[in-house]
């Protein structure tokens, strides 16, 4: 997950290869509520690992279910039978409808029999998403339910006991939200035992989908509604929730539809195929597959996974009635700017009050790539961009997830202009690692992917440096110096000798230059591996390097890294610290900076640096080897040590790492095309 202020995209070029989807978001919950309200123990797998789902499994535990992690998808729930051990609690749920709506339902009924007293909140917006239709509802039929806040919205208080009148039909509006008749149709059962239970739906039901994956769901859980279209909705008397001992989470299928979009942009050569959800899928928003094959998509599909590729370009424009896919509509907008004219989403009222805005949200972030946008209530515009149109944009995302995936299509315009998401965290949402996975489906042309260069002496900081600008730009980075460690640890191990006499000899650089263009050399969180083997802390030794200075000087070994070393450069794009990346290996480098510090400040940060390893030196003594390290690198006749000419020069002999990282993202944020 990116946990960062922006994340920048480069232009994007191809799409293709597989991508595993996370558990979907809407099946995950309903089915960790109902497997809390059945009686036993119930194994859940593929379950979404993200906020709406923590927030979910946080309430339930407060509650007093029984909750096991298996594994990182999962969990095993022992039900509460349907009683509630837990009288009192304060609930947090984030901006998780699937999460608020049914826990305020099921708490509403379950206090109402057993006595209780519950407070649920969620973030600022959450408290701004409506909820009083369903309020309305639990009211009519006795529960006590108040508003802690602004009538008609989050934070609630539910209490008990109070007396059920079930005997009447139960009204509830249905066009805001469907999660109010989800709600109901998950909690009802808890106290439909004496006689039947019927819901009414007023006004015309949105999202009917999600509805009817609330009833398959709970037809698994072994209570068959009976249902008169979309109006009425009964739960039979004795109703009785039996957990089905072991459920599978199918993949997500709104987000699904990044990947499809994906294909139908970029999927020339080979498909993107998507495994997780396909034709089988108990998810409304699998239909996205055909709104994108109207637009000229090739979407193929079996039970469990579909393969995207480009058909007609550009894409044919779209009028559309959204309202059975309201989540997935929004990956149409993003479409709608590669057509071949205007197209509509209509029926998307519902988008206003959502995790923020979307009509307003989209139509503002649309229009900063520079295209036209209509919008009405409950309706959107997208007038396609012709290639020359298109801005290089810093899109907002207003803590929204579907915004920050949707704007990362905008990164296949034509006009290859990188794309800015600010605040990318917000996918966490219901797909933390959104942005990692796109990385395994799309590519860039190397030329595209940035590289930021950090060159400069021995402990002038450089690593320190790179790695912290690698943090705060979600870059990955390239430990050029570790790489010539390994090559000496590589030859050490193979029994290549590379003392000075040694190296003089031609089979012996043959041998080592082999070694450095085959070296199984892999960088994992912060670790160093050479092959299978942990090498990190040998490779810290000062033993190390001195060998790696040796080996450096060999032409054979530093043209046997080249390859390996322009191979890092990677979505989203590199940080790159060396001695000659901005001169020999990334000479196209959007910014190279060439570190130094007096050799004095140098030679007592090593000092300091040993001390805390419990090793020992003298200033004096780590100074003269300093400078005699200087002396060889600036002398050697293969790339020895100097500033890239179009080098900016930073000496930070009197900068702490935070000001020498802050001087870096100036120089960085000068040269990105982003209006700020
Ligand atoms: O029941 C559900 O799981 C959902 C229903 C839909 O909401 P609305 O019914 O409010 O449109 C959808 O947008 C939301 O992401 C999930
Ligand atoms: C509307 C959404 O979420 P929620 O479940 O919070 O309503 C969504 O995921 O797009």
């Amino acid at each position: 997950m990116y946990d960062i202020p922006f994340l920048d995209l480069p232009p994007l070029r191809r799409a293709g290869g597989t991508v595993r989807l996370p558990g979907s978001k809407s099946i995950s919950n309903r089915v960790l509520l109902l497997a809390a309200l059945s009686a036993g123990r119930t194994v859940v797998r593929d379950l979404l690992d993200s906020d709406d789902t923590r927030v979910m499994l946080e309430a339930l535990q407060t509650l007093g279910c029984g909750l096991e992690r298996l594994d990182a998808t999962t969990v095993a729930v022992t039900g509460l039978a349907g009683r509630l051990p837990v009288r009192q609690a304060a609930l947090f749920l984030g901006n998780a409808g699937t999460a608020m709506r049914p826990l305020t339902a099921a708490l509403a009924l379950l206090a109402a029999r057993e006595g209780g007293h519950f407070e649920l909140r969620g973030v600022p917006r959450m408290h701004e998403r409506p909820i009083g239709d369903l309020v309305q509802a639990l009211r009519q039929l006795g529960a006590g339910v108040d508003h802690l806040g602004q009538e008609g919205y989050p934070p609630l208080r539910v209490r008990g006991p109070a007396a059920l009148h079930l005997e009447a039909p139960i009204r509830v509006r249905g066009d805001v939200s469907s999660q109010f008749l989800t709600a109901l149709l998950l909690a009802l059962p808890l106290v439909a035992q004496a006689q039947p239970v019927t819901v009414e739906v007023a006004g015309e039901l949105i999202s009917k989908p999600y509805v009817e994956m609330t009833l398959k769901l709970l037809a698994r859980f072994g209570v068959a509604v009976q249902r008169d279209g979309w109006r009425r909705f009964t739960i039979p008397a004795g109703a009785r929730y039996v957990t089905p001992g072991e459920v599978h989470v199918e993949g997500d299928a709104s987000a699904a539809s990044y990947f499809i979009a994906a294909g139908a942009l970029a999927a020339t050569a080979q498909p993107v195929t998507i495994e997780g959800v396909g034709l089988a899928s108990i998810q409304g928003d699998v239909a996205f597959a055909d709104a994108a094959r109207a637009m000229g998509a090739v979407v193929e599909g079996e039970a469990n996974r579909l393969h995207v590729h480009r058909g007609a370009w550009p894409l044919r424009a779209l009028d559309l009635d959204c309202n059975a896919i309201p989540d997935a509509a929004m990956t149409l907008a993003v479409l709608a700017l590669y057509a071949d004219g205007p197209s509509t989403l209509r029926g998307i009222g519902s988008w206003r009050v959502k995790e923020t805005d979307r009509i307003a949200a989209m139509a503002a972030e649309l229009r900063r790539l520079g295209a036209t946008v209509e919008e009405g209530p409950d309706w959107l515009r997208v007038h396609p961009l012709p290639a020359n149109g298109w801005r290089a944009a810093a899109l907002h995302t207003y803590d929204d997830h579907r915004m920050a995936m949707c704007g990362s299509l905008a990164a296949f315009n034509p006009a290859r202009q990188p794309v800015r998401i600010l605040d990318p965290r917000c996918v966490a949402k219901t797909f933390p690692d959104y942005f990692e996975t796109l990385w395994q489906v799309v590519e860039a042309d190397p030329t595209d992917i940035p590289v930021i260069c950090i060159d400069g002496p021995s402990a002038s900081g450089k690593g320190t440096l790179a790695a912290a600008l690698a943090r705060r730009l979600g870059y990955h980075v390239l430990d050029s110096g570790a790489l010539y460690r390994l090559v000496g640890l590589a030859a050490a191990r193979a029994g290549v000798p590379t003392d000075a006499a040694a190296l003089q000899d031609e089979a012996v650089q043959a041998r080592l230059g082999e070694l450095a263009r085959t070296l199984p050399a892999r960088f994992d969180g912060g670790r160093v591996w050479l092959g299978q083997e942990d090498v990190t802390t040998e490779l810290r030794s000062e033993e190390a390097g001195a060998a790696a200075s040796r080996v450096s000087a060999v032409p054979a070994v530093r043209a046997g890294l080249l390859a390996l070393q322009r191979a890092f450069r990677r979505l989203p794009g590199l940080v790159a610290d060396g001695r000659d990346m901005g001169t020999v290996i990334f000479p196209d480098a959007a910014l190279k900076v060439f570190l130094t510090a007096s050799a004095r400040a140098r030679a007592e940060r090593r000092h300091e640096q040993l001390r805390a390893r419990n090793e020992h030196a003298s200033i004096e003594s780590l100074l003269a080897e300093l400078e005699a390290r200087d002396a060889r690198d600036r002398a050697r006749s293969v790339a020895p040590l100097a500033a890239a000419e179009d080098a900016l020069l930073l000496d930070n002999t009197h900068q702490t790492i935070e000001e020498s990282v802050e001087a870096v993202l100036g120089w960085w944020a000068q040269r990105r095309p982003f209006e700020v």
